[in-house]
């Protein structure tokens, strides 16, 4: 850039008299005592504090007379090939030798913090589903297996699906204050166990939460902005129904229930940072979401700090 100033000034001033070489140092970082200078003799004056030669084949630079640092403290002048004519090794050596100071390799921007994803939304609106297909594509992932004290639905697997747990266990956890939120979801109990977060952050992983919509709107008043907050939606209510009827999980009583609750849990859309419409067939576009949302948390100036 300096480089690139100085040739301007000279092409301005003095009609580009020499072709400037691609050979150039720089002494000094000080912009008001940089100077130029070929040891060839032909020498641009630019201003009373500038001198600038400059000879076919090599440009050098030396430090003007009133420059404000001492000499004892000023790296040595060495001349930095151009890396037309030299190894990029060579160019990089004599780069810190100039600067007086070596090039550190240290990440320029630490890594991003761990992240506590929370996915929230209306029974049946295919968190589940989601959840699963994000577990697949993206192994930095931690799933934190939520307590349960409900039954086992068929294919569910004990310790990857959910805890399966008796009421008595449930209670137990919760009187040892061994779980960051809980609820009692249609008759059963569900929570999330703290030391489970702990473990998988601690060791750098991004953890992902799926909690109703009180949960959610208990761990926004716990986390605050520390956690991100996602509320997956279909893309009608009656593509949300024919989704819960056609899971054949529920009885008639619990699919009243869940389907009456969907529109209230609608309208705490706002409390979130993001929503994703899950749309019909399209389970893969909103796993995308998911992703490119996660990515972009991760590379955010201001991180978020969750601690539990
Ligand atoms: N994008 C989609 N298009 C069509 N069907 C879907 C889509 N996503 C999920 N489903 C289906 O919808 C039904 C409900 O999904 P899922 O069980 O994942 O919902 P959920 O939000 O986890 O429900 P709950 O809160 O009741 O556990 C399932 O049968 C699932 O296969």
């Amino acid at each position: 850039m300096l480089f690139r100033r100085i040739c301007c000034s000279i092409s301005k001033s003095y009609h580009n008299p020499f072709s400037l070489s691609p050979i150039l140092t720089n002494p000094s970082r000080n912009p008001s005592s940089y100077s130029v200078y070929s040891p060839n003799l032909k020498t641009l004056r630019l201003s009373s504090r500038r001198t600038i030669s400059a000879t076919p084949n090599s440009l050098v630079s030396e430090s003007s007379t009133n420059s404000q640092m001492d000499d004892s403290k000023r790296p040595p002048m060495v001349p930095i090939p151009h890396p037309d004519s030299a190894g990029r090794a060579e160019v990089f050596r004599a780069l810190e030798a100039s600067l007086g100071s070596s090039f550190s390799s240290e990440p320029i921007i630490p890594d991003p913090n761990p992240l506590i994803i929370v996915i929230s939304g209306p029974s049946g609106v295919g968190k589940d589903s989601v959840i699963k297909r994000l577990r697949e594509v993206r192994e930095d992932l931690h799933f934190v297996v939520t307590a349960t004290s409900r039954t086992k639905r068929e294919g569910e697997v004990d310790g990857k699906d959910y805890y399966f747990m008796s009421k008595e266990e449930f209670l137990s956890m919760i009187e040892k204050n061994e779980l960051l939120e809980y609820a009692m979801v249609y008759g059963d109990y569900k929570g999330v166990p703290k030391q489970q977060i702990r473990d998988y952050m601690e060791k750098g992983y991004d953890v992902v939460l799926r909690v109703d919509i009180q949960g959610a709107a208990y761990l926004r008043k716990i986390l605050r902005d520390n956690a991100v907050f996602v509320f997956l939606v279909a893309d009608s209510e009656e593509a949300l129904v024919k989704r819960l009827i056609g899971r054949k999980t529920e009885t008639v009583e619990a699919l009243l229930m869940r389907v009456a609750s969907a529109k209230e849990e609608l309208k705490h859309v706002k409390e979130f940072d993001y929503v994703v419409v899950n749309k019909e067939g399209e389970l893969e576009g909103s796993v995308k979401l998911m992703e490119s949302i996660i990515d972009a948390e991760k590379a955010k100036v201001q991180q978020r700090r969750a601690v539990v």
